[in-house]
């Protein structure tokens, strides 16, 4: 122990905090305390416990026995949300709680303990510019970028107090590289000014990056607490998934269906038997693409082998074997309320059911099953509402929803390992390029480098009409990424379709 952490109060500390949720034990007598000024990654699988841990700090969520102090300050399980805030505790989520039709000044206000007073614009600025934002205050919030919200979001936490404690709960996961680097440095700089930070994320290289510590959770327990100097990105991913095994790339074998797609009057083309990544920048043109061919666009055509292939809707797109794994998984198609099992087969249930509406409940429960197994889906039964299941593995049943119930002949990703803890990213990749090798044509789009180069052998990069093509090599990450600043740099010469091949 230093002699500064000998004198100086924690400024977080858990003492045997456990949460319940009915028979599930989300948490585990947690005994942990962070100082000022440290950054600590918290990470863990799919519903090791992560988001239940921040629930309690920020009120939101009672433990069912032990407790947590603030520095000396033991906080009553009776907190809400507002006190806690008030007392410099502040959550980052990954699309932060505003109010999209009240303006900057007014969501800065809404949190806080007595919302109805009057906004102090002099305050408010002064916590903005605190951020190193110089937004307008009269601005309604429903204009701003992502990452905009989440420099008000922090702000927040700022006005009128000294924040103590930041949680961040995958603040990046939706930002672009620019974004995220700011929202690094900021992280960085509340730190030197005594913040205590603890940064829940997947993305391993950001964890790596920024924090000094790090605390693994495993079934609601902590399984390792250490510095980050014991890791590195391989070491980090075989303590979070100890049975990880390395995806083996089998030789490409192309097979015969080619699909052939215009973007911005520049052809790019999918042919079974290999994975093609479409890469650009955060909600960039890649999604798009991919959202016309599973008819979400209106009436589409394109041509697969020779042949007209024309959707009209997202139904027409599925009878063709044309599946899409959409990127914002919480929005975009589970069901709450309804089971488990029912929010996997639900698109399914008339063609899988054969004469009857229903599936019989054997093939249903051993198909579940099945692809629970497959990507490794933690949490209560199949009978248990979706809503009982951590973000990971909520997104992981539209996943199996889309790959494993039927099998697909166009496979449509976007950021399918987005989210989805180490183990389930190998087994997504496994079954990904195991899907194009018996003949699924796969196009994966994301803004993430990484998440192409795991698991395409070829990617186009797409920035607005232009396009490069680069298949997979030795640093396909880096060259990804180098590709798509050069194209985004303005061109002297800029022609409208650029295809160069590498
Ligand atoms: N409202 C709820 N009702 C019942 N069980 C719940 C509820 N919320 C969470 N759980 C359970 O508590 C456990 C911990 O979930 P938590 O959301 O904290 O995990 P997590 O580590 O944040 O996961 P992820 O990385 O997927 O977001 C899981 O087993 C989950 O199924």
């Amino acid at each position: 122990m230093s002699l500064a952490s000998a004198v100086v109060a924690p400024r977080l500390e858990f003492r045997n905090l456990t949460v319940d949720f009915g028979a599930t034990r989300a948490l585990n007598a947690i005994t942990a305390s962070i100082q000022p000024g440290e950054i600590v990654g918290l990470l863990g699988h799919n519903g090791a416990g992560k988001t239940t841990l921040f629930n309690v700090v920020a009120g939101a969520n009672p433990a069912t026995s032990g407790t947590f102090l603030l520095g000396y300050e033991e906080i009553s399980q009776k907190i809400t949300p507002r006190e806690i805030a008030s007392k410099g505790v502040t959550v980052l989520y990954q699309d932060p709680a505003l109010t999209g039709n009240l303006s900057v000044l007014d969501n800065l206000y809404l949190a806080q303990l007595a919302p109805f007073s009057r906004p102090d614009r002099a305050q408010a600025a002064a916590a903005l510019e605190r951020v190193g934002s110089d937004l307008d205050l009269d601005q309604l919030v429903d204009t701003l970028s992502l990452g905009e919200r989440q420099l008000v979001a922090l702000a927040r936490g700022l006005l009128g107090k000294d924040m103590k404690v930041l949680l961040l709960d995958e603040p990046t996961a939706a930002l672009g590289l620019k974004e995220t680097e700011a929202l690094h440095s900021l992280i960085r700089k509340f730190a030197k000014e005594g913040v205590a930070v603890v940064y829940v994320s997947h993305r391993l290289p950001d964890i790596l990056q920024v924090c000094q510590r790090i605390i693994i959770l495993s079934a609601g327990e902590i399984v390792a607490d250490g510095p980050v100097t014991d890791y590195d990105a391989r070491k980090l991913a075989r303590a979070l998934a100890p049975g990880l095994l390395e995806v083996e790339r089998s030789e490409l074998v192309l097979g015969q269906a080619l699909l052939s797609v215009k973007h911005a009057g520049t052809p790019l083309s999918f042919r079974e038997g290999e994975v093609v990544g479409l890469f650009g920048m955060a909600g960039g043109e890649q999604f798009a693409i991919l959202e016309r061919l599973f008819g979400l666009k209106g009436k589409y055509s394109t041509v697969l082998s020779g042949l007209l292939l024309e959707v009209s809707n997202p139904l027409s797109a599925m009878k063709q074997g044309i599946h899409l794994v959409p990127a914002d998984r919480e929005k975009d198609g589970l069901i709450s309320g309804m089971s488990a099992a029912e929010n996997t087969f639900l698109p399914w249930y008339r063609t899988i059911a054969g004469r009857g509406w229903w599936v019989s409940r054997d093939t249903g429960n051993a198909d579940y099953d099945s692809a629970r197994e497959r990507l490794n889906i933690l949490g209560p039964t199949r009978a248990s509402t979706i809503d009982q299941f951590s973000g990971g593995n909520r997104q992981k049943h539209l996943i199996a929803r889309w790959m494993f119930v039927k099998r697909p002949k166009i496979l449509l990703l976007a950021q399918p390992t987005q989210g989805v803890d180490v183990g389930a990213k190998a087994d997504i990749v496994r079954a990904v390029r195991a899907m194009a090798a018996q003949g699924t044509i796969v196009i994966v789009a994301s803004a993430e480098s990484d998440e192409i180069a795991s698991i395409c052998d070829r990617s186009y990069i797409l920035f607005h009409d232009h396009v490069r093509e680069r298949t997979a090599a030795k640093g396909f990450d880096e060259q990804l990424l180098a590709d798509l600043l050069d194209l985004a740099q303005p061109q002297p010469h800029s022609q409208p379709d650029l295809l160069q091949k590498n």
